[in-house]
C-alpha cells in the first residue's frame, strides 16, 4: 500500500494546524502528488465494500461480515497510523483520531458494515476535498510555469540558448515572436507589442519600444524584441508574487485562527461528550449498552470538524487564485479579512490616481535661459526615480541638451532632488523651498499660483542666492480614477487624496476626479493622515493605495497598503498586496473579492455548523446512526469546497463603456 502523505489537505491535518493547507503554492499545492495514493485507497476501500455487499446479499454470512471488516481495516491503517504520528506528537485530538476510534468501536460492537461505510465516506471526502483544493490553487501554481525554461541570451553576434535561472543583470536576450519573455527587462531594440494578460489579467497587448520595461512570462505578439534583463530570475516579477503567495500561508486570517482555536477546545469536548452518551443511560437508566455506545460512536462522526477546518482556508485559496488571475495580489488571509472591513481608502496622486507620466508644459526661465535652465535641472535629477525628475530628464534628453556634470545627487524624499554643480549646490524643487531661501517675489509668486490652479505641478531650479527658473509639469488622472472613486462611494467608502504636491495643485485634480485632498505632505505626514483617518471615527479601517518612495511609510501604518504594480520595490515590499494593472478601478474590485470572500466564509460556516447541529438531534433521538452520521460530515466538507469554489468565478462587473 503506498504511504499516506501526511497533512495532505485541510481534511488530514489534525484540528490544531487547520491552516496547514492554507498556502496555495509551495510544494504542497499539488493536489495529484497527495490525490493518487488516497484514490487507489478509496478504489480499493470501495471495491471490497462492494465485493462485501454482493456476497452479503447473496449469501449473507460470515464471509460476508469478513469483507466489511477487511474493508474496514484496509481503509482504517493510513488513517489509523496518522491518528498514532499525531497522538506521539502530543496532539491527541485530531480527526483521524475520531475516525479511528469510530470505526474500531463499530467493528467491537458487530457493525462492520457500517464501519466499512464510514471509512469508505471519509476517504470520499478527502479525495473530493483535495481535487477541488486544487483547482482552487492551480490559477497560482500556473504562474510559475509561465517563464521559459530556457532563454536566447545575445553574446557578440552569436545567440546561445542559457537556462532562464542564470539570467544576469545586463545580459542581453532575444525574444522573438510568438515566444514568452524570460526576464524582467527593458527594451533596449525592437518595436513590439506585449501580451502580458497571463501576468496582470490586461487583456489588451501592450504596445512597446526602446526603453520600455516588461515581464518576465509576458508573450511577444509582434516583430522581434532584444531585451536587457533588470532582475535576476529570484527577484522578477512573477517570483516575487509566488513569494508573496507563499508567504501567505503564514499570514493567517484572523477568522482561520479563531476556529483554530475553538478546535482545539471541539475535539476534547466532542471525544468526551460522546463518551457520556454512550456510558451514562446505560449506568444510570439501565438503558441497552449497545444503543447507547453505538449513539456515541455516531456523535463521534458528528463531532468531526472536517468541514468547519477546511471552510475558511478553501475560500481564501479561491479567492487569492482568482485576484492572482486579475492581476491583484494580497499577502495572505489576513489581508483579505482586513480588505473587507476596509471604511477609507486614501490614495496618493502621483502614479496612483494619476498616470504618474509628467510631462513639461512650461519653461520659465529667471536668472537662465530656457534651455540652460532645463540641462541644469536634468543634471540635479539625473539619477532619480522620481517622476517628475524622470520627466525632466527625458526632456533634457529629447532635446539634446549637454548636461553640466553633477556630483554629490541625493533625493530629498517629498521636497525634491539636489546635487553639486561646478562648486554650487543646486537645488530642484518646490517652490516652497526656494521662497523660504526668498528667492521668490510677488510676480513669480503669482505665476506659480495661476500655473497650479491648472493642476500643473510647478518646480523651482535654484542656489542658495539664486532661482534659475521654473519648470511646470502636468499629470493627467487615470482614465478611470473618477469612476473608481464614484463605484468606493457607492459601496459605501470615503475616498480621499493624500499628495505631496502643493494644495492647489492638488486642489484642481482632486476635483476633477471627485474627492477631497490633503496636500502639502511629506512622507511622515502621510503617516500622520492614515492616523487621522483611522481616528477619525470608531471603526474606521484604512486603506492605503500608493506607489512612490514617499507613501512607503503610510503604507505600513494603514491596516491595508496596497502599492500600484508599477510602483517603486520599496511600495511592493512594504505593501500588504499589489495591484499589477496599474488601475485605480482594481482597487475596488479587490474590496468587492474580499467582500465576497467573508461572506462565502459566512456561508461555509454556516453550512458546516448547521448540518452537524441538524445530525447532532437525529442521533441522539436514535433516528440516523454512523454511516448517516458521515455522510452529513462528508457532504458538509463537499458543499463548503464546492461553495467557496464559486470564488474562482468572481469577475468584474462589466460597465458600460
Ligand atoms: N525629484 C524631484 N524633482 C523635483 N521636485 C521634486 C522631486 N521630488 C519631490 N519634489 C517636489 O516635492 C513635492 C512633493 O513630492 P512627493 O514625491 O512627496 O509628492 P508628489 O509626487 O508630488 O505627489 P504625491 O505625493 O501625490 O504622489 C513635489 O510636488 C515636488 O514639488
Ligand atoms: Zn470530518
Amino acid at each position: 500500500m503506498p504511504p499516506p502523505a501526511p497533512a495532505a489537505t485541510a481534511g488530514d491535518s489534525p484540528a490544531g494546524a487547520p491552516g496547514a493547507s492554507a498556502a496555495p503554492a509551495g510544494p504542497d499545492a499539488d493536489p495529484a502528488r497527495h490525490s493518487t495514493p488516497k484514490a487507489r485507497l478509496l478504489l480499493g476501500t470501495g471495491a471490497l465494500l462492494a465485493l462485501a455487499w454482493a456476497v452479503d446479499l447473496a449469501v449473507g454470512g460470515r464471509v460476508a461480515q469478513a469483507g466489511f471488516m477487511l474493508a474496514t481495516l484496509i481503509g482504517l491503517a493510513p488513517v489509523a497510523r496518522r491518528a498514532g504520528q499525531m497522538a506521539a506528537a502530543r496532539m491527541p485530538f485530531t480527526i483521524e483520531m475520531l475516525m479511528t476510534i469510530a470505526a474500531t468501536g463499530a467493528l467491537v460492537i458487530g457493525a462492520a458494515q457500517e464501519a466499512a461505510l464510514v471509512v469508505f465516506l471519509f476517504a470520499l471526502g478527502e479525495t473530493l476535498e483535495g481535487l477541488a483544493a486544487g483547482r482552487a490553487r492551480s490559477g497560482i501554481r500556473a504562474l510559475a510555469a509561465l517563464v521559459p525554461r530556457t532563454a536566447r541570451v545575445v553574446v557578440g553576434s552569436t545567440i546561445r540558448d542559457l537556462p532562464a535561472e542564470s539570467l544576469a543583470i545586463g545580459h542581453l536576450v532575444q525574444v522573438r515572436p510568438g515566444d514568452r519573455i524570460p526576464a524582467d527587462g527593458t527594451v533596449a531594440t525592437g518595436i513590439s507589442a506585449v501580451d502580458e494578460s497571463p501576468v496582470t489579467g490586461e487583456s489588451l497587448p501592450r504596445p512597446v519600444s526602446p526603453g520600455d520595461t516588461v515581464f518576465a512570462g509576458a508573450i511577444n505578439t509582434g516583430a522581434e524584441l532584444r531585451i536587457r534583463v533588470s532582475t535576476s530570475f529570484e527577484d522578477n516579477t512573477i517570483s516575487r508574487i509566488l513569494r508573496l503567495v507563499e508567504e501567505a500561508g503564514s499570514a493567517r486570517a484572523p477568522t482561520e485562527r479563531f476556529i483554530d482555536r475553538f478546535s482545539r477546545v471541539y475535539m476534547p469536548a466532542v471525544v468526551g461528550a460522546a463518551l457520556l452518551v454512550a456510558v451514562l443511560p446505560p449506568l444510570l437508566a439501565g438503558a441497552p449498552w449497545e444503543t447507547w455506545v453505538y449513539r456515541g460512536l455516531a456523535l463521534l462522526l458528528i463531532g468531526c470538524p472536517c468541514a468547519l477546518v477546511i471552510s475558511v482556508p478553501a475560500s481564501i485559496a479561491s479567492a487569492l487564485s482568482t485576484g492572482a488571475r486579475h492581476g491583484l495580489l494580497l499577502k495572505g488571509g489576513a489581508v483579505l479579512e482586513a480588505t473587507a472591513g476596509v471604511t477609507c481608502v486614501a490614495f496618493d496622486k502621483t502614479g496612483t490616481l494619476t498616470e504618474g507620466r509628467p510631462r513639461i508644459v512650461a519653461l520659465r526661465g529667471i536668472a537662465q535661459e530656457e534651455t540652460g535652465l532645463l540641462a541644469t535641472a536634468a543634471a540635479v535629477e539625473a539619477g532619480a526615480s522620481h517622476p517628475l525628475g524622470r520627466a525632466i530628464l527625458a526632456r533634457a534628453e529629447a532635446e539634446g541638451c549637454v548636461l553640466p556634470p553633477a556630483t554629490g545627487a541625493a533625493a530629498l524624499p517629498g521636497r525634491g532632488a539636489r546635487a553639486t554643480i561646478d562648486g554650487q549646490d543646486w537645488t530642484v524643487g518646490s517652490p516652497d523651498l526656494a521662497a523660504q531661501h526668498g528667492l521668490v517675489d510677488p510676480a513669480t509668486r503669482a505665476w506659480i499660483s495661476a500655473t497650479e490652479e491648472t493642476g500643473a505641478t510647478v518646480v523651482a531650479v535654484f542656489t542658495q542666492s539664486r532661482l534659475a527658473g521654473l519648470i511646470a509639469l502636468r499629470d493627467e488622472p487615470r482614465a478611470d480614477a473618477a469612476t473608481a472613486v464614484a463605484d468606493l462611494r457607492r459601496m459605501g467608502i470615503t475616498p480621499v487624496m493624500l499628495s505631496g504636491d502643493t494644495p492647489r495643485t492638488a486642489q484642481a485634480i482632486a476635483q476633477r476626479i471627485g474627492l477631497a485632498a490633503r496636500a502639502g505632505l511629506l512622507p511622515q505626514d502621510k503617516v500622520t493622515a492614515i492616523r487621522d483617518l483611522a481616528a477619525a471615527t470608531p471603526g474606521a479601517r484604512v486603506m492605503m493605495v500608493g506607489d512612490g518612495i514617499n507613501d512607503a511609510p503610510a503604507l505600513a501604518t494603514a491596516q491595508v497598503g496596497l502599492a500600484m504594480g508599477s510602483g517603486t520595490d520599496v511600495a511592493l515590499e512594504t505593501a500588504d498586496g499589489a495591484l499589477l494593472r496599474d488601475r485605480v478601478g482594481d482597487v475596488v474590485i479587490q474590496i468587492r473579492l474580499a467582500r465576497a470572500t467573508m461572506a462565502n466564509i459566512h456561508q461555509n460556516v454556516a453550512i458546516a455548523l448547521g448540518l452537524k447541529g441538524v445530525f447532532l438531534v437525529t442521533t441522539l433521538l436514535g433516528v440516523t446512526g454512523l454511516w448517516p452520521a458521515i455522510l452529513a460530515d462528508t457532504g458538509a466538507t463537499v458543499l463548503v469546497t464546492l461553495n467557496a469554489l464559486r470564488l474562482l468565478r468572481f469577475s468584474e462587473p462589466r460597465r458600460p463603456a
